[in-house]
């Protein structure tokens, strides 16, 4: 079924999220696209420890950190949620509105459309093990466990090297839910901080995390179910490792796919825009964060706060077919009410 919308957001990283606050200020809510299942782009995939000091009056927080504060910022306003999901079309329509597609079979309908895809989906490096794919999503799962995975008595394996795959190892054998949690890795060497090895460490010795030093290189399979990974030891010996469910952290890489078929003036991978309303070459998509270029261009997520808001005043203004007057959030009673919260009163100049 097409959903008609006045705005979708691709994108839910920093730029994304604080585009929807400025359209919500405009009185217009947002479908947000994300494929990742949460937001937070960059930060929170990349960096989501570690602090970041150039967010204009917050000194200091972690790429996490702002991630919830801009969806704390945004509460207020009814964005409807597509996680997990690639935007995989994105075509005019014969009436201008412009139809997005996304790989969960959603077809939402239009009119403004933000691309704040920064440097492309964040997509999960995959296993190549012949006939895997047929349990991803129920037994196979990328980079996290979904919310819903009932892990209670079950084996659990956390395949991957890396800080990411340690953590969630910890992470699950901290629950203490699981029947037994798997670190599976080709050598018994991870890279990750010294405080989260030693924890590894301190599982390990205590038998709540087994370390698996293999490679897969096959499944086995009963019924529907996937029962077992086939592995390689070092030595070259093969056995089978038995399992409920497999997580497999290898990392994720940005692809830029399909934005590059949709039509738009490029150059360098990187969406032309101009910088009165960050719009692109195509009227109603506008592009803003990391995604897009123009003379002057830093990759700052400040820069893309401040393209946001001028991209929402431009969309709100074709919406509109109006001007539309700038408002403060401190005095405008109209902003107070999108923002569900009781009017301020100020003092007076004299006072
Ligand atoms: C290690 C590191 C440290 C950094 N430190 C700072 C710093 O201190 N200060 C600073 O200002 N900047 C910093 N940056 C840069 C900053 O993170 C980026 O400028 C910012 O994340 C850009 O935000 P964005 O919303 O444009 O894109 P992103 O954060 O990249 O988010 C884009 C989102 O779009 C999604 N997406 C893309 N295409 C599609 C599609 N087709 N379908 C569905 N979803 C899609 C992606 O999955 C992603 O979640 C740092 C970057 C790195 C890597």
């Amino acid at each position: 079924m097409i959903q008609e919308t006045d705005a979708v957001v691709i994108g839910a990283g920093p730029v994304g999220l604080f585009q929807v606050f400025q359209l919500g200020l405009q009185g217009i809510t947002a479908h947000v696209i994300d494929a990742l299942p949460h937001a937070g782009g960059q930060c929170v995939e990349l960096y989501g420890d570690k602090p970041i000091y150039d967010i204009p009056g917050i000194p200091v927080c972690t790429g996490r950190e702002l991630a919830g504060l801009l969806l704390q910022q945004i509460a207020p306003f009814k964005t409807q949620w597509h996680l997990n999901t690639l935007v995989s079309a994105l075509t005019v329509q014969a009436d201008g509105r412009l139809l997005v597609e996304t790989s969960q079979g959603a077809q939402l309908l239009a009119r403004s459309v933000f691309i704040a895809a920064g440097v492309g989906a964040f997509v999960p490096r995959t296993l190549k093990v012949d006939g895997i794919e047929r349990f991803v999503g129920t037994q196979v799962h990328y980079q996290h466990l979904p919310a819903t995975a009932d892990v209670a008595g079950r084996h659990v394996v956390v395949h991957g090297g890396d800080e990411p795959a340690v953590a969630r190892a910890v992470e699950l054998a901290e629950q203490g839910q699981a029947a037994r949690v798997s670190l599976l890795h080709r050598r018994d060497v991870f890279h990750a901080p010294d405080a989260l090895l030693q924890r590894l460490q301190q599982l390990r010795d205590a038998g709540r995390i087994h370390v698996e030093s293999a490679q897969i290189t096959g499944i086995e399979t009963a019924g529907d179910q996937l029962t077992a990974l086939q592995v390689v030891d070092a030595d070259g010996s093969t056995r089978a490792l038995a399992l409920d469910l497999l997580v497999a952290v290898l990392g994720i890489s940005p692809r830029l796919g399909p934005i590059a078929d949709w039509g738009l003036a490029m150059d360098r991978k990187q969406l032309l825009v101009d910088t009165e309303a960050f719009r692109t070459s195509v009227p109603g998509i506008y592009a803003v964060g990391d995604i897009n270029t123009y003379p002057g261009k830093r990759k700052l997520i400040l820069c893309g706060f401040h393209e946001a808001t001028l991209a929402a005043f431009g969309a709100a203004e074709v919406l509109k077919g109006d001007k539309v007057a700038l408002q403060y959030t401190t005095t405008s009673p109209r902003l107070h009410q999108l923002l569900g919260v009781a009017p301020a009163s100020m003092p007076s100049a004299s006072t």
